[in-house]
């Protein structure tokens, strides 16, 4: 729809125009009809370890909580999934109003935030940084946000967000157990896709769970008192921090659910 297209020329994203060449660009609108059921998909299998939480900051695009991946500690498997990944971090994207802010759609249906749990696989890449570069190398977890019931797992990141209002902000967040923010369906959609902010690498292999958790208004709001500016500057609030839909080109997103 037409904000889309405005924000496709969003500050954030002129270098949009730059990505030549993509052919399995990311975010995309899923289309349940299209999608095809695939028998062969397991269930995600999902073991986090809270003690392997970091620290939370504000990198100037989201806020994003660290993991220490330098072991098989927080690890998912399963599903379309060959190995184990190693979880690194999660961030998420939200707009201005609860009308937009999704990165993913479903059936053109946007939700007003979408969570990401970005992991690596330490079979294919010595490190992260290398696995951005490795043909699915990336493995992320996309989550949709939608208004309702205040979320109480939630409440523990909200309550830190004061302290990285500015970019480059960083505060410890010592344990944290991101499965309480994954919806008790087991159910996702999967496809070949790209990272959604630079470098853009068609690396990931994209896990979009069907169902949404629900936060409430507040904590939204939250979300939209955090800065893309660093202390000092003109503040510029962080909000519509999502890249525009990309064309599926010649990919077939498939379901573990008939
Ligand atoms: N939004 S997204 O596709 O999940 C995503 C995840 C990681 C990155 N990049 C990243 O973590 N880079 C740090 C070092 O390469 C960019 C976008
Ligand atoms: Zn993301």
């Amino acid at each position: 729809s037409s904000y889309r297209l405005r924000d496709a020329l969003h500050p954030l994203w002129q270098s949009e125009l730059s990505v030549s060449g993509g052919t399995r660009q990311s975010p995309i609108n899923i289309q349940w009809r299209d999608s095809v059921y695939d028998p062969h998909l397991k269930p995600l299998k999902i073991h986090y370890d809270p003690t392997t939480c970091l620290y939370i900051w504000n990198n100037g695009y989201s806020f994003q909580v660290e993991f220490d991946d330098s072991a098989d500690k927080s690890v998912i498997m399963g599903g379309p999934l060959e190995n184990h990944y190693r979880l690194k971090q999660f961030h998420f994207h939200w707009g201005a109003i609860n009308e937009w802010g999704s990165e993913h759609m479903v059936d053109s249906k946007v939700y007003p935030a979408e969570l990401h749990l970005v992991h690596w696989n330490p079979v294919t890449s010595t490190s992260f940084e290398d696995a951005v570069m490795e043909n699915n190398g990336l493995v992320v977890i996309g989550v949709f946000l939608k208004l309702g019931a205040h979320h109480a797992g939630l409440q523990k990141l909200v309550d830190a967000l004061p302290a990285v209002r500015h970019k480059d902000a960083i505060v410890e967040f010592d344990v944290f157990d991101p499965s309480c923010l994954m919806p008790s369906c087991p159910d996702y959609w999967t496809y070949d896709g790209s990272l959604t902010t630079p470098p853009l690498t068609e690396s990931v292999t994209w896990i979009i769970k069907k169902t949404p958790i629900e936060v409430d208004q507040n904590q939204l709001e939250e979300f939209r008192m955090l800065l893309f500016t660093s202390a000092g500057e003109e503040e510029k609030r962080m909000v519509d921090n999502f890249r525009p839909l990309q064309p599926l080109m010649n990919r077939t997103v498939r379901s573990s659910f008939r």
